[in-house]
């Protein structure tokens, strides 16, 4: 089967929970969480994620944010730059309101396929990608910079996978995206301590590629990224990046259902519930 059919190709299980309509937004057309913009001068799309406080990820982000990525896919857009609409943060991670306090198995199971469903469109997308990480990006907000092409960021952020040291493991699809990134070695050192870097540290191991001093300069450079590719024909440039990406895609689409049961089976372990119940509780009590 060719990349692109796979890439459209789920499993019947899989499909089922995608396609239906539990777990609506009852807000959703009041809130907009993803908003899409387009630089007039350059053509680029402007997507910026729009869940105040600190875009959290939600079942209902994931939906919209894939709903987002296909209209950019059918419109064959130039380019994409995904940036948050949030002071200071640019994603605080999955939500943790959708784990704790012991979720319901079915939100929990579509929770995680949109995850993943988020996770293929952005890996998968035929067109560049560009994060501009304009505030911290912990966890859930480090794999979706991670799953863009180029990474752009702001001066004292932070940003790293921080799941060890509350005893989650990270999928090897998670794994992987960062190994697309940096050398073996380092992504081991970073999974397993789950130390978050500071830009500086993030630039110097190369998990980020620019650090701008504000969003005009990371326009600038974003651009100078895109235009790279402007003597590429795009179909080309399109198969070339899937042809790279496709083993780690392929490996998710055919294991889906798996992950989720995997997830889901860890999540609701008592242990796993009191470890992320007391770091939840910890993150309440800093401001008081
Ligand atoms: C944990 C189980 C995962 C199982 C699967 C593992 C698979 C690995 C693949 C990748 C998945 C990763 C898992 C995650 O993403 S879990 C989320 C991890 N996120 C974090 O550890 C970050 C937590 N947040 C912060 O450190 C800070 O909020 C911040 C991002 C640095 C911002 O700080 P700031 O001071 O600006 O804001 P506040 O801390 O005051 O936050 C404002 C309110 O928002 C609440 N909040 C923050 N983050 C989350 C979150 N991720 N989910 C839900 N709610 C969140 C915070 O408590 C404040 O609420 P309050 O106003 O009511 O106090």
């Amino acid at each position: 089967m060719n990349f692109s059919r796979l890439l459209k190709t789920t499993s019947a299980l899989t499909s089922r929970w995608l396609c239906s309509g539990r777990f609506q937004s009852t807000s959703a057309a009041a809130q907009k969480l993803v908003d899409v913009s387009v630089d007039s001068k350059t053509g680029v799309s402007i997507v910026s994620l729009n869940r105040k406080p600190v875009n959290s990820l939600s079942l209902e982000l994931f939906k919209e944010f894939c709903g987002v990525m296909d209209d950019l896919e059918s419109e064959k857009v130039r380019g994409m730059i995904l940036k948050s609409s949030c002071d200071n943060v640019f994603s605080s991670g999955l939500d943790i309101t959708e784990l704790y306090p012991h979720p319901d198995e079915d939100r929990f199971h579509a929770f995680w396929l949109w995850f993943q469903e988020t996770w293929i469109k952005l890996y998968g997308s035929s067109f560049p990608t560009v994060a501009f990480i304009n505030g911290h990006a912990p966890a859930g907000g480090c794999v979706l910079a991670i799953s863009c092409e180029y990474r752009i960021m702001l001066p004292y952020y932070k940003i790293g996978l921080n799941e060890a040291p509350v005893g989650i493991v990270a999928p090897d699809w998670v794994v992987n995206s960062l190994k697309s990134v940096l050398a073996s070695r380092k992504a081991e050192q970073l999974l397993t301590s789950g130390r978050l870097l500071d830009t500086q540290e993030a630039f110097d191991i190369g998990l980020i590629d620019k650090i701008v001093n504000n969003e005009e300069e990371a326009l600038a450079r974003s651009e100078e990224f895109f235009s790279t590719f402007d003597n590429v024909p795009k179909l080309a440039r399109a198969l070339t990046k899937q042809q790279v990406r496709k083993n780690e895609i392929s490996k998710l689409i055919k294991n889906r259902s798996n992950d989720a049961k995997l997830f889901l089976n860890h999540i609701l372990r008592p242990e796993t519930q009191k470890i992320i119940g007391s770091y939840f509780k910890s993150l309440k009590d800093r401001k008081k």
